[in-house]
């Protein structure tokens, strides 16, 4: 693992760098007990110290072995951290939506984490970390405008399993280093059974499709499992808005107003 400390550094610095251009001092993420915010935690305590305010957001569907881990991992590390319930919000919503199913209810509840980050980056006068791996950034498995919001993010150019080798370098709990990746918006949530298949079959096939280029038949030669495969292109092309600003309207190349 010891290939990470440059990586660690690297990262580090960026996180350093890129907050002070903005001339602010502090920055909030949401501590969720799993594996890519408590890394992103720990990088940015070992920059930030103090001014890394880290946000418990409990809903009525979160698993208590989550709570219980985030408690845990910091105070090993000794984090500042405040609980923000999402609970009355998304409770309030649900009376007046019966109808909404989990993809709708995980979708909202992740929006109102993403509010409540903003706001407190208010408060605090703070940026918001984000903590999207890039597993998880090239499926678009993640809510747009919701955990997918914020104004940096360190980790968004490691896949979940170099993110697990970091973690291992920066002696994340091992509660968190042992359980399985769940985004937690409702009751037995898990990304690898959303996704189909484990994180270390996907990367393996990512790698290839992203960083190496290689074309469709070029992996199928390669003897990985075509619906495998598949699935990771169709994701990737239909999620590629998520990666995008807003389309505006431009008028003014042909007008002149
Ligand atoms: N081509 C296009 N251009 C621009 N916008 C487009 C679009 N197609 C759909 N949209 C819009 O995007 C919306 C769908 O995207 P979005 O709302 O993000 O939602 P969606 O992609 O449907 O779902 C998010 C997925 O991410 C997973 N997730 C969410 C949050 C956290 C985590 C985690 O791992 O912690 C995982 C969640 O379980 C779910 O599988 C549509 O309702 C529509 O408004
Ligand atoms: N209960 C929660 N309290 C605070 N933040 C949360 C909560 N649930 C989700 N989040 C935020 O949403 C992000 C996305 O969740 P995601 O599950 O992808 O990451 P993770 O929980 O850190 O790691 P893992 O994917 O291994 O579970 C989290 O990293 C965290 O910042
Ligand atoms: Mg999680």
């Amino acid at each position: 693992m010891e290939k990470y400390a440059p990586i660690a550094e690297q990262l580090q610095h960026f996180l350093y760098e890129e907050v002070h251009k903005t001339g602010i001092k502090n920055v909030v993420l949401g501590l969720s007990g799993g594996i890519d915010s408590a890394v992103v935690a720990l990088l940015a305590s070992r920059v930030f110290g103090d001014n890394l305010l880290c946000v418990k957001m409990p809903s009525h569907y979160s698993s208590q072995s989550s709570l219980d881990d985030a408690d845990e991992f910091s105070l090993a590390f000794n984090l500042r951290s405040i609980t923000s319930s999402i609970e009355p919000m998304l409770k309030a919503y649900e009376e007046v939506n019966p109808d909404m199913d989990n993809l709708r209810r995980g979708n909202l509840s992740a929006r109102l984490r993403m509010s409540t980050l903003f706001d407190l980056s208010a408060k605090h006068n703070a940026l918001v970390l984000g903590t999207s791996n890039k597993s998880e950034l090239m499926l678009g498995y993640g809510t747009l405008y919701g955990d997918l919001a914020c104004a940096l993010n360190p980790i968004g150019d490691l896949y979940k399993s170099e993110v697990y080798e970091l973690a291992e370098y920066l002696n994340v709990t091992n509660s968190i280093m042992k359980k399985a990746p769940s985004a937690d918006l409702w009751a037995g949530q898990s990304d690898e059974a959303d996704l189909g298949y484990t994180y270390s079959q996907l990367d393996k096939v990512l790698k290839l499709y992203i960083e190496e280029q290689l074309s469709r038949e070029k992996i199928l030669e390669m003897g990985y499992d075509a619906k495998m495969l598949d699935m990771i292109i169709e994701r990737n092309l239909r999620n590629q808005f998520k990666g995008k600003m807003p389309l505006i309207a431009k008028l003014r190349q042909n007008i002149r107003l």
